[in-house]
């Protein structure tokens, strides 16, 4: 059986210019890969890449087989994703929004669905706020919410942990973990250790060249730096 994801001598950048790469990684259903790096490294150039969101400079990917593309239906109902330019509908409250991603994506009885999202991030009190009324953090909760609530095969979150308090980023670590060991496939860029730790059980370090090392290491690196 072919890799859910697979990255091959993939190189991406800006204007033609590279920032890192060329990557390559196969990853299977069921695996967390930890994307780490210093800042700039093109952690996220490259997951931005991957899910689709800009042009690759060289390489390839395929995701179950199908070439990135974010227009075409089946690539898009494969891949949820987390990305901090993700935007909000200004007039729609925080349920709204969820009910929106989950009828979008013909998820089973939806309301039900989405006030499970809802407990899940404690977003039950502010549900029918607005995104610019409620908090960073509960806004970044929202959009976790908004990945995980509809259908996928692969979830590519960049730096999930951001403005996260320490007790929901461990319950984002467990639901990562959830999501793998029903089948789902993660890629996970982050500078949270613990987070790490918890989840990969694969890691890339993203440095001058692009190499896989032990996510135990990874997770020493990121702390020691
Ligand atoms: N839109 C852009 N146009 C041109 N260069 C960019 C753009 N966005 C990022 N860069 C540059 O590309 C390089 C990689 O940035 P990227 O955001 O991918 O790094 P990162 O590893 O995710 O960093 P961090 O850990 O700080 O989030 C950096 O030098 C950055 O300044």
């Amino acid at each position: 059986m072919g890799a859910v994801l697979e990255i091959s001598e993939l190189s991406v950048g800006y204007g033609g210019a590279p920032v890192c790469g060329p990557i390559t990684a196969r990853v299977e259903a069921g695996e967390i890969l930890g994307v780490v790096g210093f800042n700039g490294a093109g952690k996220s150039t490259a997951a931005r890449t991957i899910a689709g969101k800009q042009p690759m400079l060289d390489g390839e990917v395929r995701v179950h087989g199908l070439p990135v593309n974010e227009d075409a239906l089946p690539f898009r109902r494969q891949v949820a994703s987390l990305f901090d330019e993700d935007a909000f509908f200004p007039s729609l409250s925080l349920r709204e929004h969820l009910q929106l991603v989950a009828r979008g994506h013909s998820v089973p009885d939806p309301d039900k669905a989405v006030n499970a999202e809802l407990d899940f991030f404690a977003l039950q009190e502010r549900a029918d706020a607005v995104p610019a009324s409620v908090s960073s953090g509960q806004r970044r909760r929202l959009l976790l919410a908004s990945a995980l609530i509809r259908p996928s095969s692969l979830l590519i979150l960049d730096e999930p942990e951001q403005r996260l308090d320490p007790v929901m980023r461990e319950r984002l670590g467990e639901r990562i973990a959830v999501y793998a060991d029903g089948g789902g496939t993660v890629l996970l860029v982050t500078h949270d250790p613990a987070l790490l730790l918890a989840t990969a059980g694969r890691c890339l370090l993203i440095d001058d060249d692009v190499r896989e090392i032990a996510p135990d290491r990874a997770a020493s690196e990121i702390a020691g730096r």
